[in-house]
């Protein structure tokens, strides 16, 4: 489990996250939704050491994180930070060369499922399938956790709908997976968690089953109770 408590974040004198607390299950897909500027990279960034906060603490099955968390956990940015002139393939070899934990036979399963051709160079992929090869690299290593932010971003109704399916897949397995969106209507039948940010703070952390199952609403209708009122 990943357990965020608390975390304040200053960037100079603006204060960003002002204690934002959620937890996020392995075997669960987590969405953080609020508006643009919200937060919501800077909380997985501080997932992964990778921004320093001020106050509260982060535990990653119970121990707070340091720098041998990205054993157990990966961050998929929302662009592929490969250098343009390499082939696919290439970008594969730069992530085993750099990871223990890299799966070659999932990386190859990936490359099927998203029908990508490991000859094409970075800088010749259409924006879809850029993201998808962003996908591949971060879901092709093992392990327990992984952190996606704006999956969807900026790509067509097709592209996305094949990113999805990947949610559903066995190449997702029972990890943890932590997402942030704003293309809610595409994924929000796959959605275990969510968990609504607003002015730093968490508004509302749900089950979106329950919300369905119980209360006969989906994820967007209590978006717009909580942020409408
Ligand atoms: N390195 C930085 N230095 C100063 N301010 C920053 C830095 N990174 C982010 N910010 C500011 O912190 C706030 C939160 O940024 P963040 O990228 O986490 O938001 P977000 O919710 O992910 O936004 P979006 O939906 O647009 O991606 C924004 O106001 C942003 O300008």
């Amino acid at each position: 489990m990943i357990e965020v408590k608390g975390v304040e974040k200053r960037y100079g004198l603006k204060k960003i996250l002002k204690g934002v607390s959620f937890t996020a299950n392995k075997g669960e897909i987590t969405c953080l939704i609020g508006i643009n500027g919200v937060g919501k990279t800077t909380i997985l960034k501080a997932i992964m050491a990778l921004t320093p906060f001020q106050k509260g603490q982060i535990l990653i099955d119970g121990k707070p994180i340091d720098k041998h968390s990205f054993e157990k956990i990966t961050f998929i940015p929302d662009s592929l930070t490969m250098l343009p002139n390499m082939t696919i393939n290439e970008a594969m070899e730069f992530m085993k060369d750099f990871y223990t934990c890299w799966n070659q036979k999932r990386a190859n399963e990936l490359l099927g499922f998203f029908r990508l051709d490991p000859s094409n160079r970075i800088s010749s992929l259409s924006k879809g399938n850029t993201a998808k090869v962003n996908l591949l690299l971060g879901l092709a290593l093992d392990v327990d956790y992984v952190l996606m932010d704006e999956p969807f971003s900026g790509i067509d109704l097709f592209s996305r709908e094949e990113i999805a399916n990947v949610f559903t897949s066995h190449l997702i397995e029972n990890r943890g997976v932590i997402i942030t969106t704003h293309e809610i209507g595409d994924i929000e039948h796959l959605l275990d968690k969510v968990v609504l940010l607003d002015d730093g703070l968490v508004t509302k952390e749900f089950s979106a089953e329950e919300a369905r199952e119980k209360e006969g609403k989906s994820v967007i209708d209590v978006m717009r109770e909580v942020y409408q009122k």
